[in-house]
């Protein structure tokens, strides 16, 4: 079905410079429906975080718009236009499939963030492998539940075997990764993860409390209880959590936030954001990612370059020293 869509891509990166990694902000509009069930009402623009932080910084916007009528060559370069969400995840997961050279994408977050959900979207736009941390553990272990893991042999031997996975995952191409929502602790993990690009899914603790009392806790171990009242239980415990590794989330490569995306959505619920916008939202930022890349290169042979003029400047003058004396 040919939609007729006016369209803005907006973005503006943050980049965590200290940790090589960038903030995305995106914005989309849409006048029209889109393919998806999630149809949003005209105008739709959606920014990316601006967060005040101490190593954030903002060294670059990029701004894309198009619509139907008038669509600037710049529009997602071919020109043709995305009648929906999933061409338009398509069409991106193109143009970053080939800058990303094969490096895995690591999703970090809280239970219930999305990481699988969201992971499994990303990796199909993408031709990549999907794979859970959790799952993996569960088989190196033999079968186990994460929950019986935690019941047979404790947390630790379940963060040993983590780390495990996540070491074997290090050394393989083309994945996109679920990492189980404790990763972050271990610096160690980071070591592995950095060996890719780390997006940390960044979802209001009401949103998961929902998403997971939902569900039920009895697969989270960390958030199991038996009495009380299952949402302000499952809030509680969640706030706990966060509270010891909010920090450590922040070492991800990018933050995408999905309480950002909705207010610029003009949406009021993030859990009305569908997957595919989502994974869209963790698309701009990888698609930055690789101009980031690039710009590190031309950096890094502009300083070589400066270096070896330098050199030849310090023989030259050695040089006229020796003729002179
Ligand atoms: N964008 C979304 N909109 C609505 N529901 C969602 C969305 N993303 C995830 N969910 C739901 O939230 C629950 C948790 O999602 P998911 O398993 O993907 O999270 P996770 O981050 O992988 O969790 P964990 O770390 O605990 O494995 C699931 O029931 C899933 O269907
Ligand atoms: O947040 C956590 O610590 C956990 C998250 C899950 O993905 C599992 O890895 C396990 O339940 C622990």
């Amino acid at each position: 079905m040919e939609v007729k869509v006016s369209q803005g891509l907006q973005l503006s990166t943050w980049m965590n410079l200290e940790k090589t990694a960038r903030k995305p902000n995106g914005s989309l509009r849409f006048s029209h429906k889109c393919g998806e069930q999630h149809c949003y009402k005209k105008p739709i623009p959606f920014h990316l975080p601006t967060r005040k932080g101490r190593s954030w910084q903002r060294p670059l916007v990029l701004k894309v718009s198009c619509s139907s009528e008038n669509v600037p060559a710049s529009v997602l370069e071919s020109g043709c236009f995305p009648a929906s969400l999933d061409k338009i995840l398509e069409k991106k997961a193109e143009e970053i499939e080939q800058h990303l050279n094969g490096r895995c994408i690591y999703l970090v977050g809280m239970m219930g963030s999305g990481k699988t959900t969201v992971g499994k979207v990303l990796s199909e736009a993408l031709g990549y492998s999907f794979h859970d941390c959790d799952t993996l553990i569960e088989q190196a272990v033999g079968g186990n539940t994460v929950a019986e893991i935690f019941k047979l042999h404790g947390e630790s031997f379940f963060r040993d075997n983590e780390t495990e996975v996540l070491r074997k995952l290090s050394m393989m191409h083309q994945l996109v990764v679920s990492t189980g929502g404790g990763a972050v602790v271990r610096p160690i993990n980071w070591r592995y993860m950095q060996k890719g690009i780390s997006v940390w899914l960044d979802v209001p603790l009401e949103a998961l409390a929902r998403r997971i009392t939902a569900v039920g806790t009895d697969s989270r171990p960390l958030l199991h209880h038996e009495s009380g009242d299952p949402y302000l239980k499952t809030m509680k415990l969640l706030t706990t959590l966060f509270e010891e590794r909010g920090e450590a989330y922040t070492n991800a490569n990018a933050r995408v936030s999905l309480e950002n995306i909705a207010n610029k959505l003009r949406d009021t619920d993030v859990c009305n954001l569908t997957p595919t916008v989502i994974a869209i939202e963790v698309s701009f930022f990888l698609s930055l990612s690789s101009l980031y890349s690039l710009l590190q290169l031309f950096v890094l042979f502009q300083s070589l370059f400066q270096y070896a003029a330098n050199l030849i400047i310090f023989f030259g003058r050695c040089l006229n020293k020796l003729r002179s004396s």
